[in-house]
Formats: structure tokens, sequence, C-alpha cells
């Protein structure tokens, strides 16, 4: 009998298609039960030896990483071997079993639960990742203690695509890519850890499907599609055939593209823009190089406060800045101060609990109340500025006063720098985030003051539709092709351009294929996107015109809704 084919929708993490037999990859149940114990030294022993040999265990999986996909992918297992060496995990554990006279197992469950829950609870996509990591650290500790051998991905042998519910970031480190040809797990976004290794490692990958481990079997045949976010269980000869075609239509695409890499970004009739990347750690630098980008649109320095129990210190932040700078050998580097707050919280910092924390004390309202943290950034930036070509800009600037006080602070702290004998960058330039309308409604007047915009339509879209960007009920209100937004980006780049500023823009909206033309039309300079977007983007700029854009564009500003302008574009281009 045919078997029948499933289609299940997923999340698109890592692009490309691949096609093979299924390998369920099970997840081991690690039952703990709690266990009375009368040797409690012997116990913390056993409990100390079972984190000893995971540490070794990730050490070797660490060698392989650095190997295989790089130090910055590597990374993350180093910082895996930290949590298993930090006096705040593993005291409480050592002090359960000894004062509760329990079992390690079960102190160990019972601490990391308390941990894992609380960085479950902040609203934030990068905090949550890290409940992960300790998720997965502890498995492994547990693993020991039990005595229960947890499935090691690396021994796979034959080409398969790999089925999970979930998939740590040590099973995806220790997948040889000779053999798994991609990934589909019940669990996780785009911005997990597997989903970014998969990235690394191009294998296409889908994940968040919820139900691909309750549909499929072990040794079923099974087609990945990583652009749309799908799983084809059990495909018929027609759709194979069709998957087999597209695949070779991409690959062809990634050496087109790849050609990409140290051109300039011009239009057909000769209009150059800037490419440039965003980033979060300076272990993203790699991606942006390698993805040809021509510059660091937008470095969120948030990232650098999180995942942490205390600020990071001014020569932490430093070593940080130099470093991207270094790394970037003149290119430009827009640095963005922190901007905390909304999604992005720090418990360290006991800020009290709002109502409405995306239109509450955050970014730039935070830096000016608290100006040591502030201050102690800008040096850091300041000192690191003679290593490259650095850009300072402020985060959710609502009006002309928040500019002129934070740029009072740059120049205070840069006067003392140099009163000090501290060589600091002459030109730097500084420039404002766009993301509330009040800002672009004055652009105006805000551009004879600053040396650059650069538009955060994630928040900029958020402020003007009234619709909170975390809401699934109102996503359908992010529209970037609204005409009220499309309006407000116009009159800040033809602001920009009156005084002879340049504009980027750092929001998704940059990287947008339907977005690009209008954007372009709109005489956008920059755009700032994740660094996998650069060569496709570049492949579909070189194939516009400035002039035939900017027509697009100008129809666009007089539509009435998003639909109209989407099939506007799909028409033109
Ligand atoms: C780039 C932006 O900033 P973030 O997404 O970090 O808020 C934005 O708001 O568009
Ligand atoms: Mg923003």
């Amino acid at each position: 009998m045919e078997k029948r084919t499933i289609v299940i929708e997923g999340i698109a993490a890592s692009s490309g298609f691949a096609s093979g037999k299924v390998f369920r990859l099970e997840a081991v149940e690690l039952n703990v039960e709690r266990r009375n114990i009368t040797d409690s030294q012997s116990e913390v022993m056993r409990f100390e030896k079972a984190v000893e040999t995971a540490k070794k265990e990730l050490t070797i999986i660490k060698e392989h990483a650095q190997r295989e996909l790089g130090d910055d992918k590597a990374a993350i297992f180093a910082a895996h071997i930290l949590v298993l060496s930090d006096p705040e995990l593993l005291n409480p554990i050592k002090d359960r079993i000894i004062s509760e006279t329990i079992n390690a197992e079960f102190a160990l469950h019972d601490v990391s639960q308390m941990f894992i829950t609380m960085f479950e609870q902040m609203e934030n996509e990068y905090m949550k990742e890290r409940a992960a990591d300790i998720r997965d650290v502890v498995q492994r500790v547990l693993s020991h203690l039990l005595g229960v051998e947890i499935t090691n991905p690396s021994q796979i042998n034959e080409e398969v695509i790999i089925v999970a519910e979930d998939l740590t970031p040590s099973d995806t480190a220790q997948l040889n890519r000779n053999f798994v040809k991609g990934f589909v797990t019940d669990i996780g976004g785009r911005t997990s850890h597997s989903a970014i290794m998969a990235r690394s490692m191009e294998i296409p990958a889908v994940v968040g499907t919820k139900e691909i481990m309750a549909n499929v079997l072990h040794g079923e045949f099974l087609i990945i599609d990583g652009i749309e976010g799908k799983a084809i269980i059990n495909p018929d000869q027609e759709t194979i055939n069709e998957y087999e075609n597209k695949k070779r239509q991409f690959e062809l695409q990634k050496v087109e593209w790849a050609k990409l890499v140290n051109e300039k970004t011009v239009s057909k009739d000769g209009h150059h823009v800037e490419l440039a990347a965003n980033i979060g750690t300076p272990a993203d630098v790699r991606g942006v190089l390698e993805n040809g980008a021509e510059g660091v649109g937008l470095y969120r320095t948030e990232f650098l406060y999180m995942g942490r129990t205390d600020l990071p210190t001014e020569d932490e932040q430093y070593e940080a800045y130099k470093t991207v700078l270094e790394k970037m050998e003149g290119k430009p580097v827009v640095v963005r101060t922190l901007d905390i707050g909304g999604d992005k919280e720090l418990p360290y910092l006991k800020l009290p609990h709002e109502l409405n924390p995306f239109l509450g004390f955050r970014a730039i309202r935070l830096c000016l109340e608290k100006t040591e943290i502030f201050r102690t950034q800008l040096r850091a930036l300041l000192r690191a500025s003679k290593y490259g070509n650095l850009k300072i800009m402020f985060p959710m600037i609502a009006t002309l006063d928040e500019f002129r006080e934070a740029k009072a602070v740059l120049l205070d702290e840069k006067k003392k720098l140099l009163a000090e004998g501290t060589e600091v960058l002459e030109t730097i330039e500084i420039g404002i985030m766009v993301e509330i309308p009040s800002t672009a409604i004055i652009s105006d007047v805000f551009a004879k003051e600053v040396d650059f915009f650069s538009i955060g339509t994630n928040d900029l879209i958020q402020y003007t539709m009234a619709a909170d960007r975390m809401n699934e009920k109102v996503s359908y209100l992010y529209q970037p092709y609204n005409p009220a937004i499309l309006r407000l980006i116009n009159m800040v780049i033809k602001a920009a351009h009156n005084e002879g500023k340049w504009v980027g823009m750092c929001g998704e909206m940059a990287g947008d294929e339907i977005a690009i033309p209008l954007l372009l039309g709109l005489g956008l300079d920059e755009f700032s996107m994740s660094a996998t977007s650069i060569l496709p983007s570049r492949s579909q700029l070189t194939q516009l015109t400035k002039s035939e854009a900017s027509q697009l564009a100008q129809k666009a500003l007089a539509m009435g809704t998003a639909e109209e302008v989407v099939a506007l574009v799909k028409e033109m281009f």
C-alpha cells in the first residue's frame, strides 16, 4: 500500500533543500527520584566526579566543533564548561546534598530547575536560549549520575535527516555534515543555537514544527524545505522530482551569490548603496566578513550586559569593541549604546515592574538617569575608537533634548579622556535610531544636529501602529509596507539628504525582498541586515534600477493599504 504523504509546517531555520531517510533521535528519559542517603560526603564526591566526566566530554565536543565549525561556534561549549565550574550553580547543589541528606540527582535537578525557570520566564529570546544551555549541561551530568547513555549523534554513519523533539547545541555540534543532510525539530525558533549552527554548517533545517515526532517513523522518506519551512513525509514521485529541481536551482543560485562577496552593491543604473550587517557579539563578525558586508550597521551591545549577574566593566566592554573594530579593518561599525528595557531585561538592575515596558523606562531614558552605566560604556567605546571606523548611535530617541543631553555626556567623557592623554578617534560620527514617530516627524530638525540616522523599523512599526511586537494576536499590524510607514521613512530620508546626512535602516525591513525596491526608490543609503541576507539582497539590488524603483516608491506612497503596495511591487519586479 502506498504510504500517505503528510506535510508538516514549521519555522524555516536554515535555507536549502534536502531529502533522505529519517533518523529519529529519541530523547532518553532521565527519571529523577528523591532518595535519602547516609553518607553525604561520598554523595558530594559522586556528584563532583559526574561533573568532571561531563566536562571532559564537553572538551572533546568543543575541540570537534572548533575543527568543524570554527572558534566562534565552539565558544558555546567553553561556556558550557564554565557553567559546570560555576559555584553559583554547584554550591547550592552540594549544600542541598549535605543539609537534606538527599541524592545528587535530585539536588541537581531541583536547583538547576530553579535557574532554568528563571531564565525561561524572561520575555527575551536570548535569555530563553541560556535556559536551553543549562538544560543541556544538566542532562549530561544527570546521565552520568544515573549511568544512562545519551544518544550520540556523532555515531551516525549513513546519509540521514535527523528528526527530534529538540536538538541540544551539543547534539548539533556533533553532527557529521557528510551524513546528516538536515534536521527537523518540534521545538526551537530561528534564533535558537541549533538553528544558528545549522546555518553555519549550511544544512537545511526546519524547527518548531510541534508535531513532526508524532508523525514520522524511523527510516521513512522525508523532504526538508528550509526556505518555506516545511517537512514532507512520504512524498510522491512528482513531489520528489519537483524538490530535486528546486535543490539544483538553489545550488546554482548560491554559486551565483558567492560571486558577489567582494562586489559593491550597485543598481543597474549605477546607484551605489551600502550593505551592512547587524551583530550581537564580536563572534558574529566572522559571518559578516564571509558574507561580504561593507560594514556593521548595528552592533546591539545589550548582549554584553545579559546572561550575567552584574554590569560588564569598562575594560570588558573595551575589549569587545576593540575586537569588532579591529576585525572589521577600517570598515564602518555603528555601535548602538545600551538599549535595555522592553523585552530585554537586566534582572540585576532591579528595576521596578512596569505595566507597559515597551513604553517605559528603557534605552536612552535609563542611560540618561543612570549616567554611570552610560559613561562607562561611552568611555569604553571612545578608548576603542582608535582601532577602526567607529560610529556611535543612541537608541529610542524621542526628543531633541534627549539627543543633546546624550551627546553632551559623550563629549564630556571624550574631553576627560583627552585630558588624561588617551587617544580618541577625532572623526567619530554621532547618530540616532529613528524608531519613535515623534523623531521621524521632526527629522528635519534632528538632521541639522545628528551625523546620521538609522531607521529601526521593528520599533517604528510597533509604535506607529500601536501594536506590541511581541503579541501574536496583533502581529497582523506589523505592516512594513503600510503607506503610513513608507511616508515616515520617506520623510526621514528627505530630511537627512537636505542636510547632506546619510540614512541607514537596521530593522528587519532592510533585508526584506518586497521592501528592498521601495527603500532603494526612497533613497535609503545603507541597508543593515542579518549576515546571511547580504548576498541575496546584493543580488536583488544589482538587478534593479534606481529610476524604476523611485517611480514605484512614489506610487506606493500614494496608496491606501499594505496589500496594494505588495501587489504593486510584485507587478513591477
Ligand atoms: C533595530 C531595531 O532595534 P531592536 O530590534 O534591537 O529593538 C529596531 O527597533 O528596528
Ligand atoms: Mg528598537
